[in-house]
């Protein structure tokens, strides 16, 4: 666990919270609040807590609807909210089943300021959606297209003066999503995830890595802890990957907070470096298009 001193705004002190999920929403969240709430005061330099996809519930299209809720006059929010103000710290509260007025469901996360406001809502764009059979990895078959819409714009949130785009789990199988962030100038993106065990080893590592080599930037996966007995049992290992693309930090499969400090620094270090932004040729890539 660092405890740099981050009075730089350059850098940054957050954590990443790899906790076990359970079928009672309030017992979730009320975890949720208190490891937010003892790492602060173990870490005075937090500023920001970082929260797995579908956190405060379990990951089954058939339980979406049943703990969904409304962004932001839900339980889940009101509790998020109110924690960062008093903390004075952002939350990125990994992601929620949303409830909209037309009673839509989307997979959202939502982040949070200092003062407890909503600083950005994120509606997962790419929904899970895969059949591998059963003789390949162990099998998977997953459709969120079954219960839930997917949202439609990117978003893109100010922590201090650091941009950071927010995508969660599947979106960040994606270049073209991540790249866009990289357009929007963000130095760091946060993919709240519950990535499946069969495609764990092959992709997790690679896919975060691939995103931050592509775009020279931080990027950080917080996954729930490990559960042999649930009926989708998560990866864990969530991640922070620098911008030189090298895994800063790694959590097990089990129940692991993660307390880090990143160094802004490091993505003006690399993208001086290895200029490959300003190498991009976009007149072939544009021309490649078109004769397709
Ligand atoms: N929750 C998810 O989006 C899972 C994505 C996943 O496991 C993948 O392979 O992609």
């Amino acid at each position: 666990m660092s405890k740099g001193n981050n009075s730089n705004s350059n850098k940054l002190t957050l954590a990443v919270l790899q906790l076990p999920g359970g079928s009672n929403v309030s017992a979730n969240v009320r975890q949720a609040v208190e490891h937010i709430a003892q790492l602060k005061a173990a870490n005075p330099q937090l500023q920001l807590a970082i929260l797995p996809e579908s956190f405060n519930g379990p990951y089954a299209i058939e339980e979406f609807g049943k703990h969904a809720e409304s962004v932001p006059d839900g339980p889940t929010c009101r509790e998020l909210s109110q924690l960062a103000k008093k903390l004075a710290i952002y939350i990125i509260g990994g992601s929620i089943i949303e409830r909209d007025a037309n009673n839509k469901l989307y997979n959202t996360c939502t982040v949070w300021s200092p003062t407890g406001k909503l600083i950005g809502r994120h509606r997962k764009i790419h929904l899970f959606t895969m059949h591998i059979e059963p003789d390949q990895l162990g099998g998977v078959y997953f459709d969120e297209s079954a219960a839930l819409t997917a949202g439609n714009e990117p978003t893109v949130v100010e922590i201090g003066p650091h941009k950071v785009g927010i995508g969660i789990c599947h979106d960040k199988r994606f270049e073209e999503l991540a790249r866009i962030y990289r357009n929007m100038g963000c130095s760091m993106l946060v993919y709240p995830s519950a990535f499946c065990i069969c495609q764990g080893p092959m992709h997790w590592e690679l896919l975060q890595r691939a995103r931050a080599h592509d775009n020279q930037l931080f990027v950080v996966t917080c996954a729930p802890a490990r559960n042999n007995m649930s009926g989708y049992v998560a990866y864990g290992h969530s991640m922070i990957v620098d911008p030189w693309a090298r895994v800063q930090r790694e959590a097990g499969d089990g129940f692991e907070l993660m307390v880090e400090e990143i160094d802004f620094n490091k993505v003006d270090e690399v993208r001086r470096q290895i200029p490959i932004y300003k190498q991009r040729r976009t007149d072939v890539y544009d021309l490649a298009r078109a004769s397709t």
